[in-house]
């Protein structure tokens, strides 16, 4: 409890009124919120009890007696505010400062003092102070003060623009806004968003974007572009916010970040980025069409290598392998065969008169040809068996794991192949092969050897009468040399004058006479010594050189037979023997005519005598031929008949006149009843179809007797003349017969 009052001594009142003062002075000092305390020069005379708990005393009544200087920090605060107090106190003033205290325990604080004496005319009467708390007051607003320095700071420093707007104008704006739009200080405030907004559209899309977020109490973010004071733009992000979420009016502050440079490095960058990923589509289509481009030359490469390869290998018409892939083929077999002790054949292949298809239908008719038969040859053999084509009309089969008995069946299938015709436009066309078959090892240890022996016994199956086959000998070999031999002499014997003609008469049966004479060719090497026509004949079909031949032969026994006539025998004719290959000329009548003509012999008395054969491969061709000779007069007859193909209708269609029975089936009259029977059956077709008969090779009086009672026209044979050369002998048995 404060303790009551004293009453001034130096006064003199009524114990009531001066016990109600005083009263009243206690009630005064005990409710009073502040510190109260009188004073008597520098010492507390009494203070009221909220005074002593500032000062962190126990009671008021410790503080009776304190001096003034015990509640300061120092005794030299204590002065300099006790003067202060002072001048300002004598002029009958409230004196008041906010000053540290100490209280009891030695803690200074901030306390809010107020003085005044009690009588200005008389200081000694005392003083009367009253003392406020402030310090956490103090501390608060030493906070505040920090943080709005802090906050000024801040606004003043910020390296983005911050505004303060209040329904739609600029209430502050921080140095950084303002000079990011170019505006000195404070030229911006109470401007209108409006004002700094690049264009009104913008302002109103954005302004009513951004009422809407604030409105729904959200910021709002996003970027905007804001006009300077010069014209120019700036791109600024921009957040903005109620201050007062619950107060619109409060306004919003807007912090603007100035992103023109970084937006313009970012666009330059997408540009540069784009220019680079432009670049490297450009350089990637580059390159895909360069690697394309060389796709394509390695492939153009590739394919030319390959027909390289391939024209190199293989034959272009038929597509088979020819004779270098042969080759190969052949080493490779060959290895194979001699590792494995396994068999192996070659088939060497030719055509028999190919060349007539070629020089009478045509290179388109031939090549059609020959591509149907390189298929028909490959279709026969098996998937591993090599068919090449090697030659024009010669074609190459090996036959890998093939013996003897293998390839003799790969043969006979090939001749059962050929049978059937190929049909070629309106041609209808067979086409024979001759084989020869060589077998791996004995006919040759490598692929030279091996072809050039089946070669060779191909060469005989043409001699033996062709569209057949051989396998090949050591002697065949032999023969071959014989053939080449031949073939080169041949070459020089016209020009040397070995080549001769001989004449055998063909006699009448019925009469004896002689009406005509076959020119059979003679060849007298000076050193192989005479040569049969048989020997030489095929030979020079095969090397071409029997045109040149044939036609010295027919210009030789022409004029031969203009001196006979010339020399009497008026009526004499001339048998010529015809070779396939010089019937399938196409100048042949014209030749005839032109010899004839040269010689001014008479057409009719000029027989040409033709083999079986001769129509069998191109019939209509061949019609064409013999109807042209006829047609000038020329006769045609079947030489050799009997041995070959022919068929009635042939006969009668080409209209020959004679037929020539071939030796073969003379010579065995006597004692073989079948060639007796042959030869009556020739003579009575003959004689059906309206065709003369001669007979070849008689020799014996029986053959011409049985001849005659056959009712054989003619024969001719050592039985009456050997064929002599044209001398006086010959002239001699002429006369005598004619
Ligand atoms: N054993 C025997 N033989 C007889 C008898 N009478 C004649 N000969 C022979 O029989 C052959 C008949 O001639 P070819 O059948 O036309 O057969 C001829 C003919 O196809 C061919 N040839 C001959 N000369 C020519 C020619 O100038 N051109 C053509 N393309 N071939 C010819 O050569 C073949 C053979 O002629 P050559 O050796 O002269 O042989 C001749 C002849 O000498 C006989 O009583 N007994």
């Amino acid at each position: 409890m404060p303790e009551r009052p004293s009453v001034p001594s130096s006064h003199t009142v009524l114990p009531d009124a001066v016990e109600r003062i005083q009263r009243e002075q206690h009630t005064l000092l005990a409710s009073a919120g502040v510190g109260i305390a009188f004073m008597h020069g520098q010492e507390i005379v009494r203070c009221n009890e909220r005074f002593a708990e500032i000062l962190g005393y126990a009671s008021a009544r410790e503080l009776a007696g304190c001096t003034g200087t015990s509640l300061h920090p120092d005794a030299r605060s204590f002065l300099r505010l006790a003067r202060a107090a002072r001048t300002r106190m004598l002029q009958g003033l409230t004196f008041r400062t906010e000053c540290q205290l100490r209280r009891q325990d030695g803690t200074l604080f901030w306390g809010d003092v107020s003085g005044r004496l009690i009588d200005p005319q008389a200081p000694g009467e005392g003083s009367v102070w009253t003392l406020d708390d402030i310090d956490a007051q103090r501390q608060a607003q030493a906070l505040l003060n920090t943080a709005l320095r802090e906050r000024q700071l801040l606004f003043d420093h910020a390296s983005v623009g911050i505004i303060f707007m209040r329904r739609g104008h600029l209430t502050r704006c921080n140095g950084h806004f303002e000079t990011m739009l170019g505006y000195g200080p404070g030229e911006l405030i109470g401007t209108s968003a409006r004002h700094w907004f690049a264009s009104a559209a913008e302002w109103e899309r954005l302004e009513q974007n951004i009422a809407r977020q604030l409105t729904v109490g959200l910021s709002f973010e996003g970027e905007m572009m804001l006009s300077r004071k010069d014209g120019g733009t700036v791109i600024c992000e921009v957040r903005c916010k109620l201050i007062d979420a619950h107060d619109p009016d409060q306004g919003t502050i807007w912090i603007t970040d100035d992103i023109t440079e970084r937006t313009q490095a970012q666009a330059a960058l997408a540009k540069v980025h784009e220019q680079l990923e432009q670049q490297v589509r450009d350089r990637t289509r580059e390159l895909s069409a360069t690697v394309e481009d060389l796709h394509r030359e390695m492939a153009d490469r590739k394919r030319d290598q390959d027909r390289i390869y391939w024209l190199a290998h293989y034959d272009p018409l038929t597509g088979l392998p020819n004779r270098t892939l042969l080759a190969d083929r052949s080493t490779q077999a060959i290895q194979l065969a001699r590792d494995n002790g396994a068999p192996l054949a070659a088939i060497f292949l030719d055509l028999d008169h190919f060349k007539h298809v070629n020089d009478s239908l045509g290179h388109r008719v031939g090549d059609t040809l020959l591509v149907q038969i390189a298929k028909r040859l490959r279709s026969v053999v098996r998937e591993k068996d090599t068919v090449s084509r090697i030659g024009g009309d010669e074609f190459v089969l090996l036959l890998p794991g093939a013996n003897a008995h293998g390839a003799a069946r790969v043969a006979d299938k090939l001749l059962e192949a050929s049978r059937q015709p190929y049909q070629i436009d309106h041609h209808e066309l067979t086409m024979a092969p001759s084989m020869g078959i060589a077998l791996y090892p004995q006919d040759g240890m490598d692929f030279d050897t091996l072809t050039q022996s089946a070669d060779v016994a191909m060469y005989h199956a043409k001699l033996d009468g062709r569209n057949t086959y051989r396998f090949f000998t050591p002697e065949m070999r032999a023969q071959s040399l014989r053939a080449l031999q031949l073939e080169n002499a041949l070459r020089r014997a016209l020009d040397r004058d070995e080549l001769q003609l001989h004449y055998q008469p063909q006699v009448r049966i019925r009469t004896g006479r002689v009406h005509s004479v076959e020119a059979l060719l003679r060849w007298n090497h000076p050193k192989l010594g005479p040569i049969s026509p048989s020997e030489f004949i095929p030979v020079a079909e095969d090397t071409g050189q029997i045109l040149q031949i044939g036609e010295w032969v027919l210009r030789n026994a022409v004029a031969q037979l203009k001196a006979w006539r010339s020399a009497g025998l008026a009526e004499l004719k001339i048998a010529v023997n015809l070779s396939a290959i010089q019937f399938h000329q196409p100048q042949l009548p014209d030749l005839v005519s032109q010899i004839l003509h040269a010689a001014a012999v008479p057409p009719d008395a000029l027989e040409l005598e033709l083999t079986e054969g001769v129509a069998v491969n191109d019939p209509r061709t061949a019609t064409e031929t013999m109807d042209q000779l006829r047609s000038r007069g020329v006769r045609l007859s079947i030489d050799d008949f009997g041995t070959g193909y022919s068929s009635l209708s042939q006969l009668k269609r080409f209209q020959i006149y004679k037929l020539k029975i071939d030796q073969s089936f003379v010579q065995d009259l006597d004692h073989d009843g079948n060639d007796r029977a042959i030869v009556s059956a020739i003579i009575r077709m003959a004689q059906a179809l309206g065709m003369q008969t001669t007979a070849e090779g008689v020799e014996t009086d029986a053959q011409l007797q049985f001849l005659r009672d056959m009712g054989c026209d003619e024969a001719q044979g050592y039985y009456f003349s050997r064929p002599l050369p044209p001398g006086e002998e010959l002239l001699d048995f002429l006369k005598g017969r004619a």
